[in-house]
C-alpha cells in the first residue's frame, strides 16, 4: 500500500479546495488580464496607492466599477485564497494580489487612453526635438530657431506694446493697444497659474538656455509660446487692418513659433496643442472684457495727451 503523501503547505491548516476551482482561473476575471503570477507580480510593483484613488477601481469590500477595463480584483473579500486568509493558514503558495494592487490593475477606460496618449506625445516629441541641441540631427537650424524663440516671447512683445502705447496719437490706436498690453499680461499669468498647478517639468532633452524666464517657466504645461502666439495672431487678424498675404504671415509665424518649441525640445506637443487652445480661448475673454474709454475712462485719461 502506498504510503499517503504529506499534505501541501498550502493545504496545511484548511481543507483543501475543491479540483476544479483550484485549476481555473477565477471565473470573473476577464480574460484580458495579465497571465500567471509573474505577470501579476510585475504589475503590482512600485508604491502603493491609497486604497480608493480614483482610477477606476473599486472601493475596499470589492465590486468592479462600471465601464472598468481591465480587472483583477473581481474575487471580492471572500475569495477563497485570499492574502489574509493565507497568511491564517500559514500557506506559502502563490500569492494573489493583495486589494489594493488589484485596484491599480483596474484602471479605467479613460486612465488607459490618457496613459497611451502622454507615452506617444513623449515619445514622438522626442524625436521631432531635432534642434533640442547643437549636436542633434538638425543642429545647424538652432539659432535660427532661437530667434524664433524671441519673436514669440513675453518681453518684446509687452515692451513694444507699451511703447506703441505711449507713442501713439490716435484714441482708436490707443485703444486696440491698452487691450492688446491688458491681452498679453493675461496671458502670462494665466500660463503661470497652469504651469504652477500642473507641474509638468519640461522634456528631459531640452537644454534650459532660454532667453529671460520667470520660475515657472521651468515648468513646460502649456505652453507660453504657443498661448501667446494663439492669442496674438486672433487679435491682430481681428483687430488689425492688413492685406491678405499679411494675413497669411501672421498665421505662418503663430504655427512656426508653436512647432519651434517642439523642435527646440523645450516642450511635448501637447503643452503646444494645449497651449494654442488656451491662447485661442483668452482672446475670447479679452473681447469679453474689451476695455473702452466708455468703461474704464481713468485708465485711458492715463495715455490721452
Ligand atoms: C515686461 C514683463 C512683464 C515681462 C515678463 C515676460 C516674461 C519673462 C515672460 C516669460 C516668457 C517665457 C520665457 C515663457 C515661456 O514660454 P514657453 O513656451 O517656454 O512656455
Amino acid at each position: 500500500m502506498a504510503a499517503a503523501e504529506p499534505p501541501s503547505p498550502r493545504a496545511r491548516g484548511r481543507p483543501p479546495p475543491p479540483p476544479a476551482r483550484r485549476a481555473s482561473r477565477p471565473r470573473t476575471a476577464p480574460r484580458t488580464a495579465p497571465q500567471g503570477e509573474g505577470a501579476r507580480r510585475r504589475a503590482s510593483c512600485g508604491p502603493r496607492r491609497p486604497p480608493y484613488a480614483g482610477r477606476g477601481g473599486t472601493a475596499r469590500g470589492g465590486g468592479a466599477r462600471p465601464g472598468s477595463f481591465l480587472s483583477l480584483s473581481q474575487r471580492g473579500p471572500a475569495a477563497p485564497d485570499s492574502p489574509s486568509r493565507r497568511k491564517e493558514s500559514g500557506g506559502t503558495a502563490a500569492a494573489p494580489l493583495p486589494e489594493e494592487d488589484c485596484m491599480k490593475l483596474n484602471p479605467s477606460f479613460v486612465g488607459i487612453a490618457l496613459s497611451s496618449l502622454l507615452a506617444i506625445d513623449l515619445w514622438a516629441s522626442k524625436r521631432l526635438g531635432v534642434c533640442a541641441g547643437e549636436g542633434s540631427a538638425w543642429g545647424s537650424a538652432r539659432p535660427l530657431m532661437k530667434v524664433i524663440e524671441v519673436s514669440g516671447h513675453g518681453i518684446p512683445w509687452v515692451l513694444g506694446t507699451f511703447y506703441g502705447l505711449c507713442q501713439s496719437d490716435s484714441s482708436a490706436a490707443r485703444e486696440v493697444l491698452l487691450n492688446l498690453l491688458f491681452a498679453l499680461l493675461l496671458d502670462i499669468v494665466m500660463v503661470a497659474v497652469v504651469k504652477g498647478i500642473v507641474k509638468r517639468p519640461r522634456p528631459t532633452h531640452n537644454k534650459m538656455d532660454m532667453f529671460v524666464t520667470i520660475s515657472v517657466d521651468k515648468y513646460s504645461f502649456p505652453s507660453g509660446h504657443a498661448t501667446r502666439a494663439a492669442l496674438v495672431c486672433r487679435f491682430v487678424l481681428r483687430h488689425l487692418v492688413l492685406a491678405v498675404p499679411l494675413r497669411v504671415l501672421v498665421v505662418l509665424w503663430a504655427l512656426i513659433v508653436s512647432i519651434s518649441r517642439v523642435m527646440l525640445g523645450r516642450h511635448n506637443m501637447t503643452d503646444v496643442l494645449f497651449g494654442l487652445l488656451l491662447g485661442y480661448a483668452l482672446y475670447g475673454v479679452v473681447e469679453h472684457c474689451w476695455l473702452s474709454p466708455a468703461t474704464t475712462p481713468a485708465l485711458f485719461a492715463l495715455w490721452s495727451h
